[in-house]
C-alpha cells in the first residue's frame, strides 16, 4: 500500500514533492488552536494498516512540536503500520552539551520525546558537532541525507572556476564534500563566535584562492553574522563578491536583510525550510531516504 503523508501547516510544497517522488497518497493533517492556546489535531484519513509520513520542517520548533507529537502519537494509535517523521529541517541540535552550569542539554531532550512517538526519522544534513550521529540521542532508526551532492552539482552548473570557502571548522565536512563532487579547490576560515550575534572570521591563507569565484557554504543561516563576516574577510583579501549558500534558511528577525545587505554575488538555500532564497532541492535524496527507511523496516 502507498504511504500517506501529512505535513504541518508551511510544508505544503517539500510534502507535495514527496508524494510526487514516493509516488504516495496526500492526507490532510488539521491543526486547531483552541483560545486557551492549546492544540486539537485531526488526521483527516484512514491510517489503518498504512504507513504515515509526517513532513515537518522544524525551524521554529517551539510551536510545532506539540502538534507534531500528537499527529504521531494518533496515527500510532488509529493502527498505522509505522509512523515516520521527515524533517528536512531537525530543530535542536546545536545544544550539544552544557555550554552554561544548569542548562539543559536540550538536543538529548528533544530526540527521546520524537523517539517515543516516531518509528523513524529522516533529515537533511542534521548539525553533528559533538555528536558522530544521530543515533547517539535518537532511540529509533534515522537517516542523515547529505544535500552535498545537490549543491555540489547546482555550483559545477552554475558557478565558473569556483573555490568552495567554509566559514569555520564545524564546516569542513560538508564543503569538503561539495568541493569534491564539483571538482574544485576548498577552504576553511577560522570563526571565534562571542555570543549570538557577535562573531568574528579570518581567512587563513589566500594563495590558492587567485582568480576564482568564492562559494561560501554554510549548514545553518541563523542571525547570518557567520556568513557577513565570512564575506567581509573574502572582500578584505580582494575576492569578488562570493555566492552563499546555506543548507537550512532559518533566517532569524533581519538576518536575511542584513545580508543581502553584506553584497554576496547571490544568496541561495536549499528548500529544508521554506524561504524566498529557496533554490536548490533536496525533495529527491530525502525521498530515497524515506524509501530506504521503509524497506529496512519492513524486513
Ligand atoms: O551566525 P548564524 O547565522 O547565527 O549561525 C549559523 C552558524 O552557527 C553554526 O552553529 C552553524 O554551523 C553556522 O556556522
Amino acid at each position: 500500500m502507498k504511504p500517506l503523508i501529512f505535513h504541518l501547516p508551511g510544508d505544503e510544497a517539500f510534502a507535495e514533492g514527496l508524494v510526487r517522488a514516493l509516488r504516495a497518497e496526500r492526507a490532510t493533517l488539521q491543526l486547531h488552536r483552541f483560545p486557551d492556546g492549546e492544540s486539537l489535531v485531526r488526521l483527516e484519513a484512514d491510517v489503518t494498516g498504512r504507513t504515515v509520513v509526517l513532513v515537518a520542517s522544524l525551524a521554529q520548533p517551539d510551536a510545532k512540536a506539540l502538534p507534531l507529537l500528537f499527529a504521531a502519537d494518533a496515527a500510532r494509535d488509529l493502527g498505522a503500520t509505522r509512523v515516520l517523521l521527515a524533517a528536512p529541517y531537525m530543530a535542536y541540535l546545536r545544544q550539544d552539551r552544557r555550554f552554561n552550569t544548569g542548562e539543559a542539554i536540550t538536543s538529548r531532550t528533544f530526540a527521546a520525546l520524537v523517539s517515543t512517538v516516531f518509528d523513524g526519522v529522516v533529515t537533511v544534513d542534521p548539525h553533528l558537532h559533538r555528536y558522530h550521529s544521530l543515533g547517539e540521542i535518537y532511540r529509533v532508526p534515522t537517516r542523515a541525507v547529505q544535500s552535498a551532492p545537490v549543491i555540489a552539482t547546482w555550483v559545477a552548473a552554475n558557478v565558473d572556476r569556483p573555490v568552495l570557502i567554509g566559514p569555520d571548522a564545524e564546516s569542513e565536512q560538508w564543503v569538503q564534500e561539495v568541493a569534491r563532487g564539483a571538482d574544485a579547490p576548498f577552504t576553511v576560515l577560522q570563526k571565534i563566535r562571542r555570543g549570538d550575534k557577535d562573531v568574528e572570521v579570518s581567512l587563513p591563507d589566500t594563495s590558492a584562492l587567485a582568480g576564482r569565484q568564492p562559494v561560501l557554504i554554510d549548514d545553518i543561516v541563523s542571525s547570518a553574522r557567520t556568513m557577513i563576516q565570512a564575506i567581509a574577510s573574502v572582500r578584505r583579501v580582494g575576492l569578488p563578491p562570493p555566492v552563499c549558500i546555506g543548507v537550512h534558511a532559518l533566517f532569524a528577525a533581519d538576518a536575511y536583510d542584513a545580508l543581502l545587505a553584506a553584497g554576496p554575488q547571490r544568496v541561495l538555500t536549499c528548500d529544508t525550510v521554506p524561504h524566498a532564497s529557496n533554490g536548490i532541492s533536496v525533495v529527491a535524496p530525502l525521498a530515497a531516504a524515506v524509501q530506504d527507511l521503509i524497506e529496512a523496516s519492513a524486513t
